[in-house]
């Protein structure tokens, strides 16, 4: 492309820009050059140029007071040397040309940096809408007065913006040392890695098959999409990114320690308690889930993770050298967390793409198509998940267990559970979606809040009562050493007092208790 001076009567320039010089920067200069700005003739002209302007008497001189601001005739400078210069000034490099060259006919908005529209965020869905709205409109025709919605919507950009084929980055072995092959499933594999930057451990899904420019690269988004919005629940397993490689979609995510509910099941069902933690923890991620208008669609225990951490039990207190070095150890417990993962079916309820899961945990209205209870359709996938934990699996695929469960009829169960456990895993498979408690409803059930007869303010003056105990115990304790300390005059004395007082209060005694003995 080039902007083209009009010379008259001898000499014709033309401005050619440099390569990534784009129209714009035609339109300025034109605009520049426009016959508003005529001024009068300059003293001898090297050149003689005139603008081609409709106006009368065109002039053989320098055609206006900014051209000679450029000082164009006592310089050896062409106006192709002037561009090629600003060209290489940023700051008005910036102001005149854009990245990228445009082409004739090309929007503005085209040139816009790409990226993808997530569906899910608050924005996508509210283009889908619009885009749902707009063809709804087209398939009952109407005078519908409201026209520019939906032209807007036309012109809207696709939401997929950026093919995955041409956004290849090779980061999985600069970035990363694989440790382990830690599972695999339809979609793809998950290794275990080091970040070789930070040091931390992740879990990372590799798609089996390259899917960029495939049928599968909608879903493999899919996963990416839903992870990214869904991305910051102690229930949800964590997403750090993901990026294609070799045209295959890469997923970085929290690497949960403890495998996946399935392993553990592969050892015998889950205990009572267990299994109330595992339903009130997956409950708690069905709920924020559904909280952002999203559904999981694929609830298995294959796709619930464990995270295993050792937590202090008890509150430390200064541990400077008290004599009571055994007391200083702080008490570990390991601590359990289940976590959803494998979103890979997740979709929205206001436009829902029913890709079914695992047809062991489907219920009835998702094969006949009925997906106005979709949230429940993950209830139903929790309650059978529940029956499998404590025992009673695996499930059938088929057949006339497959139909018993649908029916809402409970198979025998392992796992001894109180009479309200089973209340709540029956009104999670009801048959009727609309019966089915919702994710919060099976929260507050008696069967996961025992004292679910007791208010949250009752429940906070406890809890703040067991604080101010375990405050006043934690001092006596600390008093109790200062004093062992300054009572022992010499270092040998004190090495007995030391013993006495491992004797007095051992191991693996509980603190709270031997702070009492004093
Ligand atoms: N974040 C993680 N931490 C630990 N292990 C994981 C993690 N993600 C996946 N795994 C392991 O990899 C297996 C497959 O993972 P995932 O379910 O995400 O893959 P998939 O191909 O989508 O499976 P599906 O067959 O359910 O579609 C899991 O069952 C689990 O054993
Ligand atoms: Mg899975």
């Amino acid at each position: 492309m080039s902007s083209k001076l009009r010379m008259a009567p001898e000499v014709c320039v033309h401005v050619e820009p440099p390569n990534d010089l784009d129209s714009s920067s035609g339109c300025e200069l034109s605009f520049e050059l426009s016959s508003d700005n005529l001024r009068s003739p300059s003293p001898t002209p090297r050149l003689r140029y005139t603008l081609n302007t409709p106006g009368p008497n065109p002039s053989y001189s320098p055609p206006y007071k900014k051209v000679r601001a450029l000082r164009l005739f006592d310089s050896p400078l062409t106006p192709k040397t002037i561009i090629e210069k600003s060209a290489a000034t940023p700051a008005l490099r910036s102001r005149l040309f854009t990245d990228k060259p445009r082409t004739a006919g090309t929007s503005q908005r085209s040139e816009k940096p790409t990226a993808n529209v997530n569906p899910f965020t608050p924005n996508g869905m509210y283009q889908t809408k619009k885009r749902l709205r707009s063809t709804s409109s087209l398939q009952v025709p109407h005078f519908d007065l409201n026209e520019s919605d939906a032209s807007d919507v036309e012109n809207e950009p696709p939401a997929k913006r950026v093919p995955l084929h041409e956004n290849n980055i090779p980061r999985y072995h600069q970035e990363f040392l694989e440790l382990e092959l830690i599972g695999s499933g339809q979609f793809g594999s998950v290794y275990k890695c080091i970040n070789r930057l930070d040091g931390c451990i992740y879990a990372i899904k590799k798609s089996t098959k390259p899917v960029a420019g495939s049928v599968f690269e909608k879903t493999a988004l899919n996963e990416v999409y839903a992870h990214a919005v869904l991305g910051k629940h102690q229930h949800v397993v964590r997403y750090y990114s993901a990026w294609a490689e070799d045209n295959h979609m890469i997923i970085q995510n929290e690497y949960c320690n403890g495998g996946s509910l399935a392993d553990r099941l592969q050892e015998g069902p889950l205990s009572s308690v267990e299994l109330r933690q595992m339903l009130m923890h997956v409950a708690e991620g069905l709920r924020y889930i559904h909280s952002e208008a999203l559904v999981h669609l694929d609830i298995k225990p294959g796709n619930i993770f464990i995270s295993k951490e050792k937590k202090m039990q008890f509150t430390n207190y200064d541990s400077a050298d008290d004599g009571f070095e055994d007391l200083d150890e702080s008490h570990y417990e390991e601590e359990l967390t289940y976590k959803i993962g494998d979103l890979g079916h997740v979709t929205s309820l206001n436009n829902p793409q029913v890709e079914e899961g695992d047809c062991r945990y489907l219920p009835n209205e998702i094969l006949h198509e009925d997906y106005s209870h979709l949230t429940k359709a993950d209830v139903f996938a929790l309650g059978l998940t529940v029956i499998e934990c404590a025992g009673a699996g695996p499930l059938p695929k088929n057949g006339d267990d497959w139909h018993k469960l649908r029916r809402g009829e409970l198979p025998e169960m392992p796992t001894a559970l109180s009479r309200d456990m089973v209340n709540l895993i029956a009104s999670m498979i009801h048959p009727n979606p609309a019966m089915r408690p919702a994710a919060l409803q099976i929260l507050h059930h008696p069967a996961l809040c025992p004292v679910g007869k007791k208010t949250r303010a009752q429940l906070h003056r406890e809890l703040n009562a067991e604080k101010l105990k375990n405050e006043i115990l934690s001092k006596q304790l600390k008093e109790a050493a200062i004093c062992i300390k300054t009572i022992a005059p010499e270092s040998k004395q004190m090495k007995g007092v030391s013993r006495i007082s491992n004797r007095l209060i051992g191991k693996n005694f509980n603190r709270s208790v031997s702070a009492t003995t004093f």
